[in-house]
């Protein structure tokens, strides 16, 4: 897994780290790894280092200091530093002295330079930029390198709620922060640069991603005794005479993910045979035969009908997947889910999470899913592009940052509840189910988009589903790695 720490606990674990370290020696080491990180950039894209000029921006605290600092130590390699202070009267006073004798100047206004450094706010930093430095910033014309996170950003919830750097590359220090996975996308590349700090011992990390080789460990393949039974069969409850496309790209992805059997029970059977031939397909859920784990929803209606069944599945001791029309049919009904001890997973987008709880994700969205799970009794998967996952009462939150935004199309979403459904049904808890689910339907999204050639393209839901084992097959060299 990768943790992810908040503000609070890295500032833990900083007030340790200098109760074994000389002091100032963890800002050294930061602002050496944000120096060699600005000096690599400049190579790539300007071909050199030496003759080159960078402009830092900076702020009142240490983030101000790390730019300092590096800023030091990039003159030394013969780069024309500009140092603008966005509060003079409070500056970190030794990285300033540090600049100067190095041969840095500070100036009021950016001048020429090929590349920018953000110091202006780091895991102190609350709200948007203020206004001097979001006029600074809306009139950048290099890209910016951001030191611990671009400014503006939340640190802890990677929320934007107004003017904000948006970087090419962050350099984090000592740990990754939930900005860098919220927020991927206003962060750019994301380079770690140690500083020393002990996160073995320390608390566990707030949020978590399994890694691509941890969700390729763990995806499962059949073994030398298995056989269709015991890896799992998925029951698929989803599709209608209106909409029987959303059972077949579900089925469709709980038959690519697993081997295992895969049963349908719908108004679909005719679509669902025709696209998948090996699925038990049948019209009535008395007639469907057991299964391991259910997925129940994707545009199988909000009637009494819908009802019945989610309640029939509900009551089972199996683990059910709730998503899409069943999500509408459990907010009009919550008491479906009382009294009930086997697992579920609850997968809604950002409408159906309000349907569901009465409240926006908002801003705090790993927070609010946090909630939700805990009110609800059950694992909640909100859609994003920064999936994220809580389980009720559980530690760390997952997090699924899609790398892409391809997946942002219709029918995708039946086509996730397919591939998590066919893991439930394979034994897996739902948290992790989820989390790897997620991260295969995010490959395989990019995989599609990507084609045989060169520049990418739009999909659609069944393009992405085409590209599953594509997907399934790069996780598999992960595990190898
Ligand atoms: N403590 C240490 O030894 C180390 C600290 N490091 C750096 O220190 C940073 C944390 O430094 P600080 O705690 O001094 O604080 P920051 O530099 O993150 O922020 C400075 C101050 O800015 C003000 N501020 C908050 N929001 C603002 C906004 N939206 N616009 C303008 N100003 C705002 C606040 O008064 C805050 O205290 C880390 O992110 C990291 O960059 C690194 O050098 C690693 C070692
Ligand atoms: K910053």
């Amino acid at each position: 897994m990768r943790g992810y720490y908040s503000a609070d606990q890295v500032r833990a674990a900083e007030a340790e780290l200098f109760r074994r370290v000389p002091d100032g020696d963890p800002m050294r080491r930061a602002a050496h790894g944000l120096a060699r990180v600005v000096a690599g950039e400049l190579a790539v894209r300007t071909g050199g280092v030496s003759g080159r000029a960078v402009t830092l921006l900076v702020g009142s605290g240490d983030n101000g200091g790390d730019a300092l600092f590096a800023g030091a130590a990039l003159r030394r390699r013969g780069v024309a530093v500009t140092a603008v202070l966005l509060t003079p009267g409070k500056v970190h006073r030794a990285g300033l002295a540090a600049l100067r004798r190095a041969g840095g100047r500070v100036a009021a206004e950016p001048g020429r330079y090929d590349l920018v450094v953000d110091g202006i706010v780091g895991i102190s930093g609350r709200g948007p930029l203020r206004p001097a430095a979001a006029a600074l910033v809306a009139e950048l014309t290099a890209p910016v390198v951001a030191a611990d996170l671009p400014s503006g950003v939340d640190p802890d919830t990677g929320a934007v709620t107004g003017p904000h750097v948006q970087a090419a590359v962050t350099v984090t220090f000592g740990a990754y922060k939930p900005v860098h996975v919220l927020a991927a996308p206003v962060c750019g590349r994301v380079e770690l640069v140690p500083i020393g700090l002990d996160l073995e011992t320390a608390p566990a990390p707030v949020l978590a991603s399994p890694t691509p080789a941890e969700v390729g460990a763990a995806w499962p393949l059949p073994g030398p005794t298995d056989d269709k039974y015991s890896q799992g069969v998925t029951g698929i409850v989803a599709g209608s005479s209106r909409f029987p496309g959303a059972a077949v790209l579900c089925t469709g992805a709980a038959v690519a993910a697993t081997s295992g059997l895969v049963r349908y029970v719908g108004p679909a059977v005719g679509p669902v045979l025709s696209h998948r031939p090996e699925v038990v397909a049948v019209e009535r859920l008395s007639d469907a035969g057991r299964a391991q784990a259910w997925v129940v929803g994707p545009g199988a209606g909000t009637d009494a009908a819908a009802h019945d069944r989610l309640a029939e599945l509900l009551d089972t001791d199996v683990p059910v997947l709730v998503d899409a029309d069943g999500l509408t049919v459990l907010a009009a009904d919550p008491d479906l889910l009382r009294g009930r001890t086997a697992p579920t997973l609850l997968t809604p987008h950002a409408g159906e999470f309000v349907r569901l709880t009465g409240t926006e994700p908002g801003a705090d969205r790993v927070s609010a899913v946090r909630r939700a799970a805990d009110d609800l009794g059950a694992t909640v998967l909100l859609k994003g592009r920064a999936t994220v996952i809580a389980a009720p009462g559980e530690s760390p939150v997952l997090v699924n940052e899609a790398g892409s935004s391809w997946a942002a199309t219709a029918g995708s979403g039946d086509v996730l509840s397919g591939l998590v459904g066919a893991l439930l049904a394979a034994g897996i808890e739902p948290p992790r189910a989820a989390a790897m689910g997620a991260r295969a339907h995010a490959l395989a999204a990019a995989l599609a988009a990507r084609g045989d050639g060169p520049g990418w393209a739009p999909i659609g839901a069944s393009a992405l589903l085409a590209q599953v084992p594509a997907a399934l097959r790069v996780l598999w060299q992960y595990r190898q790695a």
